[in-house]
C-alpha cells in the first residue's frame, strides 16, 4: 500500500494516531521536503516516530516515482506531507502514478493551512481563489497574484495568500546527504509580501484605480506558524504590515473582502493599532 500521510502544521506531535501507526510499521518512510515545513526538523520527527526518514526532493517526487513506490505492491510505503497531502500542494500526480502502476493507495488527512486559516476569524465560506505570492527577482516581478486578489475583492471574497518558499535543489541534496547547508532556504515573510503588493499599487495607473484596489490603508491579516505553540496572528494596514516582524516562518497573508460584523469582531482581537481597531469597530456595527 502507498500511504500519503498528512503531518499537520505545528510539530512532530500533530500527526494523527492513524498516521503514526502507518509510519511505525511502514517499510520505508519518505518526507516531502520542498513545499512546506514544520517548526521542527527531520531529527525531531525521527525521534518522535522512532523511524528513520528519507527526505524526498522535488526531483525524486516528480521523476523517480519507481524508486519512491518500489515494493508498495507487497509492503507499506509512507510518504509524509506537511499539512494535508491534498491541501494547497496537491499530490494528486503521485496518486495517479500509483494507480498507473496498479498500486493501492490511501490518504491520511490532517489539518492544512487551507482550513487552519480559520484561526484569524474570517469565515472559510467567504474565501475566493487562493493565490501564491512569489519572491520578486530583479528582472522577474509578476503581478498576476494582485489581479486575482482584485477579482476576489470585486466579489466580496477574502483571499488567502500563500507565500513563496525558495529552496535550492542543492540545499535539499545537502540535507539528504547530511552535508552542511551553505545556502539556507528563503521564506517570503508577510511584511515582504505587503511591500510587493504596495509596489504594485504604486505602479498602477491612478486613473484606473477601483474600489477593490488595495491602498496602504487596506486592513490585512498575517498569520505565522499556525498550529505551533508560538502561533502569531496580526491585523494591520498594508503599510503597517510592511514593518511588522511576524518572527520565524512559515507566514501567510489574508486580504479581506467584504466582512461580516462577527468577522470584524473576531479580527479586532488581533488588531495591532488603534487605526485598525477603529476600522473594525465600524465593520462590527454594520
Ligand atoms: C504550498 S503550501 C503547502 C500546504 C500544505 N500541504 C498544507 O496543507 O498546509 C505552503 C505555504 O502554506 C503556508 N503555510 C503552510 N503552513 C503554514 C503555517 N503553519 N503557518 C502559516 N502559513 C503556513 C505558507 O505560506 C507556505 O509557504
Amino acid at each position: 500500500m502507498f500511504y500519503l500521510v498528512g503531518l499537520g502544521l505545528g510539530d512532530a506531535t500533530d500527526i494523527t494516531v492513524k498516521g503514526l501507526e502507518i509510519v511505525r510499521k511502514a517499510k520505508r518512510v519518505y518526507l516531502e521536503a520542498y513545499t512546506s515545513i514544520l517548526t521542527v526538523g527531520k531529527e525531531a520527527l525521527e525521534a518522535f516516530y522512532g523511524r528513520e526518514i528519507i527526505l524526498a526532493d522535488r526531483d525524486m517526487v516528480e521523476q523517480a516515482s519507481d524508486e519512491l513506490m518500489a515494493d508498495a505492491d507487497t509492503d507499506d510505503i509512507a510518504f509524509l506531507v506537511v499539512g494535508d497531502p491534498l491541501g494547497a500542494t496537491t499530490h494528486t500526480d503521485l496518486i495517479l502514478r500509483a494507480v498507473e502502476k496498479g498500486l493501492q493507495y490511501k490518504v491520511v488527512h490532517n489539518a492544512s493551512i487551507m482550513n487552519a486559516i480559520g484561526c484569524c476569524g474570517l469565515q472559510l465560506y467567504n474565501y475566493g481563489e487562493t493565490v501564491s505570492i512569489v519572491f520578486w527577482e530583479k528582472d522577474w516581478q509578476p503581478e498576476s497574484f494582485y489581479d486575482k486578489i482584485l477579482i476576489n475583492r470585486e466579489r466580496g471574497m477574502h483571499t488567502l495568500c500563500l507565500l513563496d518558499i525558495k529552496m535550492k535543489e542543492q540545499t535539499i541534496e545537502n540535507l539528504m546527504k547530511g552535508r552542511p547547508i551553505y545556502e539556507p532556504p528563503r521564506f517570503l515573510s508577510a511584511s515582504q509580501a505587503c511591500q510587493q503588493l504596495l509596489e504594485i499599487v504604486k505602479r498602477r495607473d491612478a486613473d484606473k484605480v477601483t474600489d477593490s484596489d488595495l491602498t496602504p490603508d487596506t486592513v490585512c491579516v498575517a498569520v505565522a506558524r499556525v498550529g505551533a505553540s508560538d502561533q502569531k496572528i496580526a491585523a494591520a494596514t498594508l503599510a503597517e504590515m510592511c514593518d511588522l516582524d511576524m518572527g520565524s516562518p512559515l507566514h501567510s497573508l489574508v486580504i479581506p473582502g467584504h466582512m461580516h460584523p462577527l468577522e470584524g469582531e473576531m479580527l479586532k482581537l488581533f488588531a495591532v493599532s488603534d487605526r485598525v481597531r477603529e476600522f473594525l469597530e465600524v465593520v462590527e456595527k454594520r
